[in-house]
């Protein structure tokens, strides 16, 4: 795909005025590469100036905007939800039952513009698992790789979720990690919040907990392509096999785990953090910090500090959101 190579002072001009001749590609986004400006321009571009007419390798496309220009032209207009998601060279496809007669001409639409191998319908989430149920629309393939902050997931879209909303809140945590710290993820999944803690902390140890085979499967391998050291996977149930005293920092990353805050509280070894996830409606914002501090209470330990933030929406005014509590233990008592 064509695009021009600007150096950085004269982008601006020249932007504009491939804006307003209509050569630049609107379906693609400018991005600074090598300390040059890439402007994506349509095929037909030719015309020689103070630029290099380039081939673009490495085509960032607007998601949204192009989504909603398929689906209005396929199905005539476009309805209040639907999504769209593109996980490396993978789409799911979020369509409401009003539209499903149309799925197949969107994915083969979407399959086009953004150069994929395969589009899936997403048909929800299920159980505490989390397990996707997905419909194959055009194309084959599901697994893939996702790139964020320096490490790699690689995930399969019919067998785990992903979530996108979620890069931010990974580094953040990565950068609370300190020096020699022990970590527990609760709820590792493919590696989430193991893997940046892992490459961006110099934390001594993570143990990643996870129930589902076929997440933990790729926990295996995520360590492995992400050259990272320091964890110890472990597949099972972390209701029974979290060891009490040993972590320094626990990680709970599943929306619905406050029966697992007793669990969490008690695998502190002195005063250490819980990050406990939740999806709580807009109206009770408050409920994830009263059910930390009533299951602290319980076991006599003292909540020090605590603090709640916006991960991300989740649902019409529900959020999901992050409580982060210091918890001090009280081994006497507990
Ligand atoms: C919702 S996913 C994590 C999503 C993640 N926070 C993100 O950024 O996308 C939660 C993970 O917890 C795992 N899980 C659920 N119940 C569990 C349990 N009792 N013990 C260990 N892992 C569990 C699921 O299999 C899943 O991989």
């Amino acid at each position: 795909m064509k695009a021009v190579k600007v150096r950085k002072e004269e982008a601006e001009k020249i932007r504009k005025w491939l804006e307003k001749n209509g050569y630049k590609d609107k379906d693609r986004r400018i991005r600074v590469e090598d300390g040059y400006v890439i402007i994506p321009v349509i095929e037909t571009f030719n015309i020689p100036g103070s630029y290099d007419i380039i081939q673009d390798k490495n085509p960032v496309f607007k998601e949204k905007k192009d989504f909603r220009s398929i689906v209005e032209n396929v199905a005539g207009y476009y309805p209040k939800y639907a999504d769209f998601k593109i996980f490396g060279k993978v789409g799911v496809v979020k369509l409401p039952e009003e539209i499903t007669q149309f799925s197949k001409r969107i994915a083969d639409e979407l399959m086009r513009t953004y150069r994929l191998k395969a589009v899936w319908l997403d048909r929800g989430r299920h159980g505490m698992l989390r397990k996707p149920e997905m419909e194959l629309l055009a194309g084959q393939g599901s697994e893939t790789e996702v790139k964020e902050h320096g490490y790699i997931y690689r995930f399969d879209v019919t067998k785990v979720m992903f979530s996108q909303g979620n890069k931010f809140e990974k580094m953040r945590i990565a950068g609370l990690v300190e020096d020699g710290e022990i970590v527990a993820d609760m709820f590792a999944g493919i590696g989430y919040f193991t893997i940046p803690v892992a490459k961006h902390s110099r934390a001594k140890k993570i143990y990643a907990f996870e129930i589902n085979p076929d997440s933990y499967t790729f926990l295996l391998e995520n360590i492995k392509i992400n050259k990272v050291n320091g964890i110890v996977p472990i597949l099972g149930d972390s209701m029974h096999i979290v060891p009490e005293g040993f972590a320094d920092r626990v990680i709970m990353g599943h929306i619905n785990a406050e029966p697992f805050i007793p669990v969490a509280i008690r695998a502190l070894r002195d005063e250490g953090w819980i990050h406990y996830h939740e999806s709580t409606p807009e109206k009770i914002l408050s409920r994830p910090v009263e059910r930390i501090k009533k299951h602290a209470e319980k076991q006599g330990a003292e909540v020090k500090e605590i603090n709640l933030r916006k991960v991300k929406n989740y649902s019409p005014r529900v959020l999901h959101v992050v409580v982060d509590a210091r918890i001090k233990i009280n081994r006497t008592e507990v």
